[in-house]
């Protein structure tokens, strides 16, 4: 794979650009706003999201999508899950007749309560095995800063799968191959809510303890969720379960960890919005769909549904925590 479109270039989507890049692989990267593809171009830098990062001179910027899309072999979209349909819609008539369409996105839609791999699909009008994504412990200002990382590409033509773990593997970046889409990206939706509930914990002043049970349970309850949808429970015991679990509910670098522990701390909603400087914390919106998913398919999903009450319905986290605590006693393996 010689060239690659990144459409979205936020945190991840820039920081993924690099890793390409880094690889030999040419890299188009698309901006929305045409003041941030000119600063990349010209001063190899993205200020907004990372600013301490020089990219390398084969990631081109653009804001210009037609341009970003010519001759790509994967196109890769990065922008935020209950933004993809309608981006995605734009640039339908654009996508190369072959390309590989990569998701980064970590949400389920809302509304529908489609996965990611689910919407590009239905958009772009592609049959699943064009449709990888990308899904791991892969907070983006690590990575761009280089530091070592493994993932997973999940598709269900592995060939597609290799040629894109080929596009990307380098010094630092060292992505696994999984033909399970359902688990992988599963695991990247949920971890989302977990990592809020992580942050809330975290805010009302608990320690290590709490941590690991919610993280814990939170895998536990996604287990289930995967096993109603057809997921590998050994994919969730892996890298786009366990692992990004971890990463994202013990960093402070996580936005889904952080805006749950401005919660925990008294914030309201709307307070978490503004900190949160427009970047976008998944979980927020996810909490709704899974929850629905959940009850759609008769899942108990109890921080799920915790995390939606306080998200949405006002809950205060305290409560949740008696809620919580206070649950039915049972078997862990029930
Ligand atoms: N930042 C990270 O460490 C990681 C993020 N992800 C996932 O990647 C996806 C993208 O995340 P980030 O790049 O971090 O988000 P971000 O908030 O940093 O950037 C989002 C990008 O999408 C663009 N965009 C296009 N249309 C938009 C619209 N209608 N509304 C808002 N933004 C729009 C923005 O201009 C921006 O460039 C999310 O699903 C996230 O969960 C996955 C792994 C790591
Ligand atoms: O998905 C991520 C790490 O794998 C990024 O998490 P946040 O969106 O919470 O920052």
């Amino acid at each position: 794979m010689e060239r690659v479109a990144v459409l979205g270039a936020g945190s991840w989507g820039t920081a993924f650009a690099k890793v390409l890049a880094d690889a030999g692989t040419d890299v188009v990267l698309w901006a929305r706003r045409p003041e941030v593809a000119d600063a990349i171009a010209a001063g190899r830098v993205n200020a907004d999201y990372l600013p301490d990062i020089v990219l390398p001179d084969n990631l081109a910027a653009t804001s210009d999508a037609a341009k970003a899309l010519d001759g790509a072999e994967a196109v890769v979209l990065a922008v935020p899950s209950q933004t993809l349909r309608a981006n995605l819609s734009g640039w339908r008539d654009l996508l190369p007749p072959d390309a590989t369409l990569v998701s980064l996105a970590k949400g389920v839609e809302l509304g529908t309560l489609k996965r990611m791999s689910e919407v590009v699909r239905e958009v772009a009008g592609v049959p699943e095995d064009r449709v990888a994504v990308v899904s791991g412990p892969n907070l983006a200002r690590e990575i761009a800063a280089e530091q070592p990382t493994a993932t997973v590409i999940a598709c269900t033509d592995h060939d597609r799968a290799v040629d894109l773990q080929h596009a990307c593997s380098n010094s630092y970046f060292r992505p696994y191959t999984n033909v399970d889409v359902v688990g992988c990206e599963l695991g990247g939706a949920c971890k989302n809510v977990i990592a809020l509930a992580c942050g809330m914990a975290a805010g009302m002043g608990f320690g290590d303890n709490t941590m690991a049970s919610l993280i814990t349970r939170g895998l536990a309850e996604t287990a289930r969720l995967g096993e109603a949808l057809g997921a590998d429970p050994l994919t969730l015991a892996g890298l786009a379960g366990l692992g990004d679990l971890v990463a994202t509910c013990a960093s402070p670098l996580s936005r889904n960890r952080s805006f749950g522990e401005r919660l925990g701390r008294g914030d309201s909603l709307a307070q978490a919005q503004e900190a949160a400087h427009g970047q976008v914390a998944e979980g927020v919106k996810s909490c709704s769909s899974i929850r629905e998913l959940a009850a759609r398919l008769d899942v108990d999903m109890p921080i799920t549904e915790g995390v939606h009450r306080v998200c949405h319905e006002g809950m205060d986290p305290r409560v949740l925590t008696a809620a919580l605590l206070g649950r039915e006693r049972k078997a862990e393996r029930q």
